[in-house]
């Protein structure tokens, strides 16, 4: 019951959340302290190790570059080589810290959820008999029992028993929520505590694989794995610094026939100076710091790849019942046709409902039943579980009698196939609890050769609150949403328009559910899914985005490639907004860098060759000025390194992103990161240059 949509962030829209509300995580979103910095050092000196390194393959160049001007520093060290030297050494470093820095922010996160995952003992049910043995040796298949005090031992779903769990361990939130066997609300996460009664847990997940070591390895970087946009970029950059390596060896000929020659470290430093280091050091940074402002907002997302998805999502369908409304769907009243009589319709639907360990079947079994031990289950009764392709559920009875309940499109079929007639009132009695937003499932029964139908069972369940002007922000986004259900028509309609999504699709199959979302795609539309049960797991899979709700089945958790804490469907506000401040973050400091280096070209050269005797030509291009081309060079290098610690909080904080029209904001972006980029290396070498030159001595 408590696991609502009423655990909105406190910056959302939202209803506000529950006093008792605490998180453990670190709330510092967008921080970067210099105590960060000092602390990332040690591990960005491990990152210094060229197999690492090799993966990127500009800053690679930089630490190449730095090893050759090392060594020659170490056959012929003067003051202006040791300099450049030790700002290259800087430069690798730089790159390394901003990654560390971005990655030390998820190890404090990680540090909190280890603390969930404490040592601790499960109770192992074996034939019948319990026994203690430590939660490590649980292996996928065995039965736990967690009584109200236990921590529960691992991951798995409920098989037996109805209880309310304190997670806050794993999504931060105090308020206790409902696990049950059956439903959509079974499966249990390792290391939440169980507040009442007694379930039986079947594990599903190995030791070392279980959700929070999947977490802890996500929030450290541990799997992050690059985004095939990554490799791309990666790509481009390694091949511009292909081309400049090529342009600064071949200074090398024009300075030897002008009667000069090039040391090792000016053409290395030239190098650094040229090829793109600012995204280069920052890259992965950008990354790490997007799926970091997801987890802030409780949202994992198992990759990168989903992250940069969402910037582009234009259709967002959602789940009806446990997405949209509560999940709750329980029965509420029971209704007879005219020619069945109320204890008929109750004792029907009682005995469709005893073997249905579905929540709504446990709620039948709850209105209809006699007390306790009356009714007793009868001898040789073969029960037809609930499928969501039959959408039925029910008993066939030893006489060759057989009673079923479910969707009346599904009901109807089964008696008129039988030589039943479907009663005029049905349709009804269906329609008035469809046109509330109810679920009516029909109660019919067949036997000596016909069927008839007795009667509707109202399932009731609640629309979580504040859903009708999250999905307004989500129109104003260009997002469009639309509302899958198994239910039928008249209930979807209502549903829909009480939660004010765009559109939906009613009495849908699992293959319906996939086939919309394939629909979509093929129209080049990115479509995201957020679902909760075990039969949205193959939409969820199949959706460029699939978020799937925490309080939903481990198939749907699996399944998708993000899970929300919180359950929360309009969480896809957040996520889309996070996607697209990092696609904007990425390209704005490329432009940035790709800008700054071009401009360094037309800051250096000039100097470098004004100092050649016979290429005068150049003078004319030197508008800078700078005093040598010693300091020229050297300036260019730390105003190289230094660009890179300057835009380290950027990179992590992401580009302010305006809700304006993409081409606006590219605009706009263009002009700040490209102009922005082709003037501060003027500026910038200047002011180093001047400040180098009044050290005595140094060039
Ligand atoms: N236990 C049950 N026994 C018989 N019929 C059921 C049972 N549960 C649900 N139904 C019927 O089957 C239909 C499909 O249910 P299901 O839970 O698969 O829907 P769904 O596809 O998950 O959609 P949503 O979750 O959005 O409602 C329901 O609308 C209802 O008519
Ligand atoms: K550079
Ligand atoms: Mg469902």
């Amino acid at each position: 019951m408590a696991d609502t949509a009423t655990r909105h962030r406190p910056d959302g829209p939202g209803p506000v959340p529950p006093s008792a509300h605490h998180d453990p995580r670190p709330a510092a979103a967008g921080a970067f302290s210099p105590k960060a910095l000092v602390a990332a050092v040690p591990s960005a000196l491990r990152k210094l190790d060229p197999r690492l390194m090799v993966k990127q393959p500009v800053m690679f160049t930089v630490l190449v570059g730095s090893l050759l001007t090392t060594a020659y520093c170490l056959a012929d060290p003067g003051v202006f080589t040791v300099a450049v030297t030790l700002w290259l050494w800087a430069t690798v470093l730089f790159a390394n810290l901003a990654e560390a820095v971005a990655e030390g922010r998820g190890k404090a996160q990680a540090d909190t959820l280890r603390r969930a995952r404490r040592e601790s003992m499960a109770r192992l049910l074996r034939g019948g008999a319990e026994s203690e043995v430590p939660a490590t040796d649980l292996t996928a298949g065995d039965l736990v029992v967690c009584e109200a005090g236990d921590a529960i031992p691992g991951d798995g779903d409920v098989v037996e028993g109805v209880a309310s769990v304190d997670e806050s361990a794993v999504t931060g939130e105090s308020a206790p929520v409902i696990r049950e066997s059956g439903g959509d609300r079974s499966a249990v996460t390792g290391g939440t505590v169980v507040l009442s009664d007694r379930i039986v847990v079947r594990i599903t997940a190995e030791p070392g694989s279980t959700f929070l070591d999947r977490m802890i390895a996500l929030v450290e970087g541990a799997q992050r794995q690059k985004t095939p946009n990554e490799i791309a970029l990666n790509a481009l950059l390694a091949s511009l610094s292909v081309c400049f390596l090529l342009a600064v060896v071949t200074l090398q000929p024009f300075a030897i026939w002008s009667g000069g020659r090039l040391d090792v470290p000016v053409l290395v430093a030239l190098l650094v100076c040229l090829i793109p280091t600012t995204i280069g050091a920052l890259l992965s940074s950008i990354g790490i710091a997007g799926m970091d402002r997801l987890v802030l907002r409780n949202v994992l997302a198992m990759s990168g790849r989903a992250v940069e998805a969402a910037g582009n999502i234009t259709t967002l369908l959602l789940d009806k019942t446990g997405t949209i409304t509560l999940g709750d769907r329980r029965a509420h009243e029971v209704l007879p046709v005219a020619d069945a009589g109320r204890e008929e319709l109750m004792a029907a639907a009682h005995l469709s409902s005893l073997a249905d360990g579905t929540p709504e079947g446990r709620s039948i079994v709850a209105l209809c039943g006699p007390p306790a031990g009356a009714r007793d289950r009868q001898e040789g009764a073969v029960p037809v579980p609930f499928s969501a392709e039959s959408r039925m559920s029910g008993m066939d009875l030893p006489g060759g009698r057989c009673v079923r309940k479910g969707a009346a499109s599904a009901v109807r079929i089964w008696v008129q196939r039988q030589g039943g007639r479907w009663p005029a009132d049905a349709t009804d009695l269906v329609d008035r609890i469809s046109g509330a937003g109810g679920t009516p499932l029909v109660v019919a029964e067949s036997g000596e050769g016909t069927a008839r139908v007795l009667g509707v069972v109202h399932l009731k369940d609640v629309v979580k609150p504040g859903l009708r002007e999250r999905f307004a922000q989500l129109r104003a986004m260009g997002i469009r949403t639309v509302m899958i259900t198994g239910d039928n028509q008249r209930t979807a309609a209502a549903i829909a328009d009480e939660a004010g999504v765009d559109d939906f699709l009613a009495e849908a199959t699992p293959q319906d559910k996939l086939d919309l979302i394939r629909r979509e795609q093929e129209g080049g539309r990115m479509v995201a899914m957020t679902g909760d049960g075990t039969n949205d797991a193959p939409a969820l899979a199949q959706a460029d985005v699939g978020v799937a709700m925490n309080s939903g089945t481990t198939a749907a958790k699996e399944a998708g490639n993000m899970v929300d804490l919180d359950s929360d469907p309009t969480k896809l506000i957040e996520i889309v907004r996070i996607g697209k401040q990092l696609l904007i973050t990425r390209g704005a400091l490329t432009t940035f860098s790709i800008a700054n280096d071009v401009a360094k070209y037309f800051a250096i050269i000039p100097a470098m060759f004004a100092a050649i005797p016979g290429y005068g030509g150049l003078e004319a291009l030197d508008v800078m000025g700078l005093s040598s081309p010693q300091s020229a060079i050297l300036s260019a290098v730390v105003f190289n390194a230094l660009v890179i610690v300057a835009l380290v909080p950027l990179a992590l904080r992401g580009v302010r992103h305006r809700a304006s029209a993409p081409a606006a904001m590219l605009r706009r972006n263009l002009l700040v990161y490209g102009l922005g980029g082709l003037v501060t290396p003027f500026i910038g070498i200047k002011l180093i240059d001047v400040l180098i030159s009044s050290i005595p001595g140094l060039v």
